[in-house]
């Protein structure tokens, strides 16, 4: 990925992955990462969202913030072009517009014009190894075998994103200002005299980050502040301007205004790692085209010159999202032993008992969903090898403010695999691979397994190998400005307004409160959607 477009941040040590640090990839560009994301375009189960209720409470579930609420949202965000008959026939896509589409957004989903003979090959394999197919998945039902649409144009299969779908259409507006190579340090707060909010926010503090002629300017606002930097960058301003944890901003020296102990904790990511296999029939797959230059040249000949081919695939549009009951036998066992623990075992000891109590009720609701045949506890993405993402992790990590630098990259602590239940699902949900590639159709791929291989049989070996092949990220922090209460650790109410300060929203990946088992982007889409129709009822 090329550099200029990242922000350059590595992780604390993972205690959880033998101390291991890990680069922490988010976009540096306008549109954010969803300017360089793989485009995977899909949604989580109802019951992950229904999930947000819960653990947020009535006064959420009453604002919308469960499936049936946020559902017309992400309906809105994004145009949904089917594919032709002849692609239908051809791959198999299989899609609902009246459960799942039916808007016109701006964010275009499209399935390309292309699929390599594996992907039908693969389906069917999950199908025989149990896992149900569907015919679509973004009407709620997140779970089995299905197609996941990618966010592309149809007309140029050019990327559909943040910038093309939000800004370049309006760029020509004489009130809308995008300003490129700053940063927000900080929030200008001014105190008020308002009881429940004791502090207004009136705009922000920018700097150039070319590092040269490093000056601050104030931007005012006359209405209100909308902070969307990410669930890696948004703590941190907030932290800078004295909105947070207390003993994080005493350590940077930082005043506090208003004590806020659930900025930056909470975060969440999905988990990834990957077998390998050696596919030993002749069926073409991508590495063919990669390897031959002739056949390459072919491929970016017809996207070129007639969008077609297979350069018109992204990250990949297809995948099996299982149930824990699906993986292993186990769960009960799981379960058992997640029932009996103290929620507070595998937190950092300093934790706040507001945040403590949040995450109390997050285990309530894991608990279901782990439970659940409707909701992935796993995702094995089909066409990028033997891929698996972790979709309902317990163990929650943190993003703080250096108390040295705190002006520079973020401390970013993922702690994954700290809560040994979420070892445990790995170990079973890795093992899944073996069973896939006995199945009749995954067979006739010849399949040879080069990495781990044979060494690794036991679930002790298992669990090994896994700490030293984990990486804590498939790119989807969230959870660092979480939408809750704040006497059990939530950042921001129902209105998506931070406790405690008038005129200040978080409108990104931070205010999820429990991880989807998607990729994130078309969560967040709908999320800034709900959050624009709250906005515009505030200023009637
Ligand atoms: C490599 C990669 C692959 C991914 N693949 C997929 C996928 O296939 N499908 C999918 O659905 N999701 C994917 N995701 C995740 C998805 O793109 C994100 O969940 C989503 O874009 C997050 O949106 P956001 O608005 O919360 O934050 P971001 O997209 O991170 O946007 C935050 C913006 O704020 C800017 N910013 C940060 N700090 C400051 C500051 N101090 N001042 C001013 N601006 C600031 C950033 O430059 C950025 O433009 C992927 C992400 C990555 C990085």
């Amino acid at each position: 990925m090329n550099q200029q477009y990242t922000f350059q941040i590595i992780s604390q040590s993972e205690p959880g992955l033998n101390n291991r640090s890990f680069s922490v990839t988010v976009g540096k560009i306008v549109g954010g990462c969803s300017a360089i994301n793989a485009q995977m375009f899909d949604r989580g189960s109802a019951a992950d969202y229904d999930a947000w209720g819960d653990v947020t409470g009535s006064e959420f579930r009453e604002a919308g913030w469960t499936w049936d609420g946020l559902l017309p949202y992400f309906k809105k965000s994004v145009t949904f072009t089917p594919p032709p008959a002849s692609d239908v026939e051809k791959y198999g896509y299989t899609y609902d517009v009246e459960a799942a589409y039916g808007g016109n957004g701006s964010v275009q989903a499209i399935y390309p014009p292309f699929q390599w003979p594996s992907e039908k090959v693969m389906r069917t394999a999950w199908a025989e190894l149990g896992a149900t197919p569907q015919k679509e998945a973004a009407g709620g039902k997140a779970y089995g075998v299905f197609w996941l649409p990618s966010s592309q144009d149809p007309k140029t299969q050019t990327r559909s994103y943040a910038r093309t779908a939000h800004y370049d259409p309006v760029a020509s507006r004489g009130n809308y200002h995008l300003l490129v190579g700053h940063k927000v340090t900080e929030l200008i707060l001014a105190e008020t005299d308002n009881e429940e909010r004791g502090f207004e926010a009136q705009g922000v503090k920018i700097q150039p980050v070319d590092g040269k002629n490093v000056t601050t300017v104030s931007v005012l606002s006359d209405q209100e502040v909308i902070l969307a930097a990410g669930a890696i960058h948004s703590p941190g301003i907030l932290q800078r301007s004295g909105i947070g944890p207390k003993d994080v901003l005493s350590a940077a020296n930082i005043s506090l205004k208003v004590e806020l102990p659930g900025v930056g904790q909470n975060f969440q990511d999905h988990a990834t790692t990957s077998l390998f296999y050696d596919m030993t029939s002749d069926l073409p797959g991508p590495m063919d085209m990669f390897m031959n230059q002739t056949l390459y040249q072919e491929a970016l000949r017809q996207y070129e010159q007639e969008q077609k081919g297979p350069l018109t695939l992204s990250g990949g549009n297809s995948g099996a999202f299982l149930p824990l009951s699906l993986i292993t036998n186990s769960s009960q066992t799981i379960l058992s032993a997640i029932n009996s623990q103290d929620p507070s075992a595998y937190r950092p000891k300093d934790t706040h008992p507001t945040v403590l109590e949040g995450y109390a009720n997050q285990l309530d609701s894991l608990k279901k969903l782990l439970s659940s045949k409707e909701a992935a506890v796993f995702e094995y993405p089909i066409s990028v090898g033997a891929m698996i993402a972790f979709l309902k992790p317990l163990s929650r990590g943190s993003v703080n403010i250096d108390p040295l630098n705190p002006l520079a990259e973020p401390l970013v602590s993922y702690r994954t695999l700290t809560h040994p239940a979420d070892l445990a699902m790995f170990i079973q949900g890795i093992k899944v691979f073996r069973r896939l590639y006995t199945m009749p159709s995954a067979k006739t791929l010849g399949p040879v397994e080069l990495f781990p291989g044979q060494m690794v049989q036991t679930d002790d070996d298992w669990a090994k190998w896994l700490k030293t092949s984990i990486t804590p990220s498939f790119y989807h922090p969230v959870g660092t400005a979480s939408l809750g209460p704040k006497s059990k650790g939530g950042v921001v109410g129902p209105d998506l307004r931070v406790h405690g300060v008038t005129s200040l929203r978080v409108v990104d990946a931070s205010v999820m409160p429990l991880i989807p088992g998607t990729h994130t982007s078309s969560t967040v889409y709908a999320v800034a959607e709900k959050a624009a129709d709250l906005i515009i009822k505030d200023g009637q």
